[in-house]
């Protein structure tokens, strides 16, 4: 429960397969200091103060979740993941809406350095408001959009530019019914945010840390592996 009362869980999207990493696993499953990427993940959502259940969207080819302890926590609970990771999240909300949840905590299995004190802020800031919100950090680098010739096409205004983070919160009703119109739309869904925006909210942007990295490539796990040792000095 929230403070205003709001059933909250969180949903895991878990079922890629982490082309970009070129791991012979997906990169979920490999291992920052002794524990799996997901480990560490789902240890800091069964953390978050309200967090009731956590959804896991698992690829049905998956040969590994199972055999991790946490697979049989009862608040650990397991849905098919999908052919993209919208189609994996709206899984995840098909479980929350049938236990009744109101708002969900959308946050990527691969962001295992997220600080509970920033989930705990955007669940603050957003509460159960229709429009939502994210973790998001604003840009800090000159941004640069490419032509098809890789080379400079333009400058981008980086003017109010923010990476968009996860977790999102959103009325997981409203969420599903978003993704699944725009999906419908053949409208890109890459975060939950977009598909709210499609339908017209106005989603909440609450600056979260630097260390909340989407591990992608292989030079991503030595970092994520830093941001979690620095947690325990
Ligand atoms: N069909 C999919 C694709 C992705 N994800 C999840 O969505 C999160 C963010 O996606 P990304 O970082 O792109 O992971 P992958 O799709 O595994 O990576 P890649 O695009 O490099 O294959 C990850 O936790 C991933 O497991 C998912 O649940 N279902
Ligand atoms: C949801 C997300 O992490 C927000 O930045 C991002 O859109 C996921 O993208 P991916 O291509 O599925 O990694």
């Amino acid at each position: 429960m929230t403070s205003n009362n709001a059933s909250l869980v969180a949903i895991v999207p878990a079922a890629g397969v982490g082309s970009r990493m070129g791991a012979d696993i997906p990169k979920q499953y490999l291992k920052l200091n002794e524990r799996t990427i997901l480990e560490h993940t789902l240890d800091r959502l069964l953390t978050v103060e309200g967090v009731e259940s956590v959804i896991v969207a698992i690829s049905e080819q998956d040969q590994w979740f199972d055999t991790l302890p946490m697979a049989k926590d009862p608040r650990v609970l397991r849905v098919s993941g999908g052919k993209e990771r919208a189609d994996s999240v709206l899984n995840g909300l098909k479980r929350a809406i049938e236990i009744k949840a109101d708002m969900a905590l959308v946050h990527d299995a691969a962001r295992p350095c997220v600080l509970n004190q920033d989930i705990a802020a955007l669940i603050e800031h957003v509460g159960n408001a229709a429009d939502g919100g994210l973790l998001a950090v604003p840009v800090r680098d000159t941004m640069k959009r490419s032509a098809p010739d890789g080379t400079v096409a333009h400058t981008v205004d980086r003017e109010r530019l923010w990476h968009a983070l996860t977790p999102q919160l959103f009325p997981c009703q409203t969420l599903y019914d978003a993704i699944a119109a725009a999906l419908a739309a053949e409208i890109q869904v890459t975060d939950e945010a977009s598909a709210m925006e499609w339908a017209g909210y106005h989603p909440k942007l609450v600056a979260g840390c630097d260390s909340n990295i989407k591990v992608t490539r292989p030079g991503d796990l030595k970092l994520a592996a830093f941001f979690l040792q620095e947690e325990t000095l």
